[in-house]
């Protein structure tokens, strides 16, 4: 398969590198100059770039009928935007706020804790992000994701950066080093605590994820998330 990559730091080069591995050709890599790109080249283009820049890349894929994984955080405000150029022109697009399994299989978990704590008002729930200081945008896409899933699934209503009010998830998010993505759900009563936490020991989980899924996607149209790729529930 011939790949683009759009966003050549952390994580695009880590997907080069797994790409590779499995026999894929990189045919682009576009790093801030996105002029002269050869669409008729690439079979699938996979963006982790930056906020200010993933929907141009996206929309600038799915004109030229180029399906298109994205993994950038922090751009959510357009999606609706990519999801209806994506249908106006019948093309392939997913994205995901992380592409690990484990994160996946962490976000069913995650659910499911959520319906099970629903009916219990004695319980809080507060969430904890840890990302390294290159980090722009907080709370990260997966700490979204997962304030969503209990949202969905429980009467709290929406989220907020550290303190929130009534029916509100607490999200607090720190920059520690070189830490590449720790991610804490707890539910706090007065006498005991419930905690489920998904800790990244490096990028490659991502890395990889995010290659299945560009690998899946080819031949299809829609507008798809990893639990399509990943058949979880
Ligand atoms: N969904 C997931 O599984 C994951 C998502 N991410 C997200 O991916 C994004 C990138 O992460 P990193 O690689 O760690 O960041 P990074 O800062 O190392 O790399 C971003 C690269 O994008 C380039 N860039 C800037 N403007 C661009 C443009 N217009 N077109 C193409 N490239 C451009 C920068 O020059 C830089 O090299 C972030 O939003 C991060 O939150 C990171 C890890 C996993
Ligand atoms: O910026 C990162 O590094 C990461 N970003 C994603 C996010 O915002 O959730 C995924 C992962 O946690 C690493």
């Amino acid at each position: 398969m011939n790949i683009a990559l759009f966003g050549y730091g952390k994580m695009g080069k880590m997907i080069e590198k797994i790409a590779l591995k499995r026999n894929h050709n990189i045919v682009a890599k576009i790093d801030l100059d996105a002029t002269d790109i050869n669409f008729s080249e690439i079979d699938v283009a996979i963006d982790f770039s930056m906020p200010n820049a993933a929907y141009g890349n996206i929309k600038n894929c799915l004109e030229h009928n180029v399906p298109i994984i994205s993994g950038t955080t922090g751009w959510l405000q357009d999606y609706q935007k990519a999801v209806a150029l994506c249908k106006k022109n019948n093309g392939a697009f997913i994205y995901a706020s992380n592409f690990s399994l484990g994160v996946n299989l962490f976000f069913e978990l995650n659910s499911y804790l959520a319906k099970l704590m629903a009916p219990q008002d004695q319980y809080g729930v507060v969430m904890e992000e840890i990302h390294h200081t290159q980090k722009l945008d907080a709370p990260s896409g997966t700490a979204i994701t997962l304030a969503e899933g209990v949202i969905d699934n429980t009467n709290y209503t929406k989220w907020k950066l550290d303190s929130a009010g009534d029916r509100e998830i607490p999200i607090t998010a720190k920059r520690i080093g070189d830490t590449p993505g720790t991610h804490t759900v707890t539910y706090e009563s007065e006498v005991d605590s419930i905690e489920i936490k998904h800790t990244a020991h490096n990028r490659e989980g991502f890395a990889l994820g995010a290659v299945i899924a560009a690998e899946w996607i080819v031949g299809k149209s829609g507008v798809f998330t990893m639990k399509d790729v990943l058949n979880l529930s």
